[in-house]
């Protein structure tokens, strides 16, 4: 039998990048004249890479954006993100040790997120994680992202494990939607980048703290599928 897996997503859930990524968001509305995003905005910018983010903070100013403008933000955005690697992001308290603590019990884990692959890996490589990681699929990697479901399934293919005994660690909305349209368990946290309650997207479990996030809790829900 394959290995189980633990899947999880990066910007609001193993890391938190919200500096940055406002940082980079607000150096491209510095160029484009607009005024700067606060940090409260942001949890309701991301989700769906840096184009996107772009994209909602000109809404939240009524302001239009043509295609050009937006092609030369998002490599502005990029660029400065991408220069800027890890900047101030941190993995979330006890994201490591929960990571250490799964591979010690013989799950697998890997890394389904919204960003693009080369940020993700450049990322996880500067805070010095990469060997934890079968698998590091960003939104570029495949011809889908999240929150259709393949995104995580072939993020699970390409850890050589199995879907049946996988499960999802997110922080929103489009997290757990992917989860359950693929049928995998999803456990929320509910200190990520969501501006509604995760409760409201009816996770399997919502966790305050990585330390709650347990082999036990896991073994049950991975149980629970194969009922
Ligand atoms: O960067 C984003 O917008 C989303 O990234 P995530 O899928 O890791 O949350
Ligand atoms: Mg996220």
């Amino acid at each position: 039998m394959k290995r189980p897996i633990v899947v999880f997503d990066l910007d609001g859930t193993l890391v938190d990048t919200a500096s940055d990524l406002l940082a980079s968001l607000n150096h491209c509305l510095g160029i484009a004249g607009l005024a700067h995003a606060e940090p409260a905005q942001l949890r309701s910018f991301v989700g769906m890479g840096g184009r996107v983010m772009i994209e909602r903070a000109f809404a939240a100013q009524q302001k239009s954006l043509s295609p050009t403008t937006l092609d030369k933000l998002q490599a502005a955005f990029l660029d400065h993100y991408g220069g800027n690697i890890p900047g101030l992001s941190q993995p979330y308290p006890g994201a490591v040790a929960a990571v250490e603590r799964f591979a010690e019990a013989g799950y697998a884990a890997a890394v389904c997120t919204n960003k693009f692959e080369g940020l993700s890996k450049s990322l996880i490589d500067a805070l010095g994680l990469s060997s934890h990681f079968a698998a590091i699929c960003g939104q570029d990697t495949f011809a889908f992202r999240k929150p259709d479901p393949r995104h995580l399934l072939e993020t699970i293919a390409l850890a050589g494990c199995d879907p049946e005994r996988a499960i999802m660690i997110g922080d929103s909305r489009t997290d757990i939607d992917t989860a359950k349209a693929a049928g995998i368990p999803v456990v929320a946290v509910d200190f990520g980048y969501t501006d509604r309650h995760v409760r409201e997207f009816e996770p399997s479990r919502i966790i305050s703290h990585f330390d709650e996030l347990t082999v036990a809790m896991a073994d049950d829900l991975l149980r629970a599928v194969a009922n």
